[in-house]
């Protein structure tokens, strides 16, 4: 099978006034549409770092991510901004939800962005916030909503553009046990469905087994 995304002796170094952190230091990693893949790694180990390449929400010192054979970063900022909005759903810790707006305005707002008419970013967001349990929640501000539900509402307005690649830094690290549950099992259910590639940063145990495979970065390598 052909791979959704190819990544190449990726390298990415931070430098910080004289000082030079080199967090990635050659990571190659392919990943089949259609898996799901748990990242994981000591704190500061470079995790986030290595998702926000994937995710083309930073370029790297060197190497290369070729998405269906395509490498990303030699796009302009512009491409590669139209690339991620079309082709990658992000969610975060923080679900980063606007909190003047309902539920359903905030699903709806990629697809405005996007210039989709508004009817039909409409039916798409009530579809997706049904997906995620959240029918009956469609008015709500994320304030009037709980952890679970607002990261529930993060995972839908991910979804809003149809990506192929789901990327999620830590998902549940802002939520309990049983609501940590909840949202486990939706993103499973949610990548069978819509044929998702997921790839999971974790430290929570349980999540890291229930994806496909696990990698782990050490000394800014995969192991
Ligand atoms: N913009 C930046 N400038 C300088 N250094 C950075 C920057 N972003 C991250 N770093 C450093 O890179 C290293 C990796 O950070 P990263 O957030 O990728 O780790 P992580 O594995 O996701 O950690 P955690 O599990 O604690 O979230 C850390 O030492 C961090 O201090």
């Amino acid at each position: 099978m052909s791979n959704l995304l190819e990544v190449r002796a990726l390298c990415k170094t931070y430098a910080t006034g004289p000082n030079r952190v080199e967090v990635l230091a050659g990571i190659d990693l392919e990943l089949e549409p259609a898996t799901t893949t748990a990242l994981v790694g000591a704190s500061g180990a470079g995790k986030s770092t290595l998702l926000h390449l994937l995710g083309a929400l930073d370029r790297p010192s060197s190497g290369t991510v070729s998405f269906r054979g395509e490498d990303i970063f030699r796009k302009s900022d512009r491409e590669l901004a139209f690339f991620r909005n079309k082709s990658i759903g992000f969610v975060f810790q923080f679900h980063h939800l606007l909190s003047e707006f309902t539920a359903l305005e905030n699903v709806m707002m990629p697809a405005l962005i996007a210039r989709t008419a508004r009817d039909k970013a409409r039916a798409t967001a009530e579809e997706l916030l049904d997906d995620v349990g959240l029918s009956h929640r469609l008015g709500h501000r994320p304030g009037e909503l709980s952890g679970g539900e607002q990261q529930r509402v993060a995972i839908a307005r991910a979804l809003a553009l149809s990506p192929e690649l789901l990327l999620a830094d830590e998902p549940t690290g802002n939520l309990d046990m049983k609501t940590s549950e909840g949202v486990h099992a939706l993103l499973a259910e949610l990548q069978q469905k819509k044929g998702l590639t997921l790839v999971v940063v974790t430290h929570n145990e349980r999540l890291a087994a229930a994806m496909g495979r696990t990698v782990r970065l050490v000394d800014g390598r995969l192991e």
